[in-house]
């Protein structure tokens, strides 16, 4: 099966996940382009109900459109007393187009709404939590003619905070904050944050399925 690289194209046009795989796909001696190499692919239609759905459709259309293998991600958030919201919807919470400020804003006045904190006992850091949450990430490896070569899921535990923290990431990571280290994801270095993020995981079960398979 074709692996990867020296080079990969990513199904993506978002800068921070860009930086990410750059980092993670580095570490395997391969370059990373993007969508933002390749201006004239139209915009995608993200009509999945799911990650992995939505994954498949990017990785799919963007094979197509260059000939050559792709690999997706679709991600986003799942807070628990949201009942999984934002989940799919992630980049347009607050509408289009897509403003991660306006979403985290719009995150803090729904969970605002709901009072009570939550997960304050688990909490050693005493940061004002409002309800665990976890990311996920669904990552797709498809072959220029849209064959699945493999399909992978992986997530991320922790909370959202009331305030939010931290300068580095994108998205949500200023609220996404991570019991165990006292800190938010975008108080988290890049190789940090790789190391525990959905994303990282995902890519690492991406390698593993592909490695497997020779
Ligand atoms: O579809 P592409 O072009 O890849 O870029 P996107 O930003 O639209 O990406 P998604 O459709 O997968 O939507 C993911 C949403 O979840 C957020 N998200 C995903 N991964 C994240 C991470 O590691 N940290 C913070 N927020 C994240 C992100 O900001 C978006 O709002
Ligand atoms: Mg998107």
């Amino acid at each position: 099966m074709p692996l990867p690289g020296p080079e990969v194209v990513i199904a993506t046009k978002n800068a921070g996940k860009v930086k990410e795989f750059q980092a993670l796909f580095g570490e395997r001696g391969i370059a990373v382009r993007s969508l933002r190499d390749y201006p004239d692919i139209p915009d995608i239609v993200e009509d999945g109900e799911t990650f992995a759905a939505n994954a498949l459709i990017k990785a799919r259309a963007v094979a197509k459109a260059i000939g050559a293998p792709a690999v997706a991600d679709d991600s986003g958030l799942a807070v628990e007393r949201l009942n999984g919201a934002p989940g799919v919807y992630s980049a347009r919470y607050a509408g289009e187009p897509a403003d991660d400020a306006a979403n985290n804003r719009k995150l803090l006045a729904e969970l605002g709404q709901l009072g009570a904190t939550a997960g304050a006992a688990a909490n050693p850091g005493g940061v004002k939590l409002l309800s665990a949450a976890k990311f996920v990430c669904a990552m797709a490896f498809v072959d220029a003619d849209g064959t699945v070569l493999a399909a992978v899921e992986g997530e991320c535990d922790g909370a959202i905070a009331a305030e939010p923290r931290g300068e580095h990431g994108f998205g949500y990571d200023p609220l996404f904050y991570i019991p165990q280290l006292g800190r938010t994801m975008a108080e988290l270095s890049m190789e940090e944050k790789n190391a525990l993020s959905h994303r990282g995981q995902a890519l690492r079960k991406l390698w593993q399925a592909m490695d497997k398979q020779g």
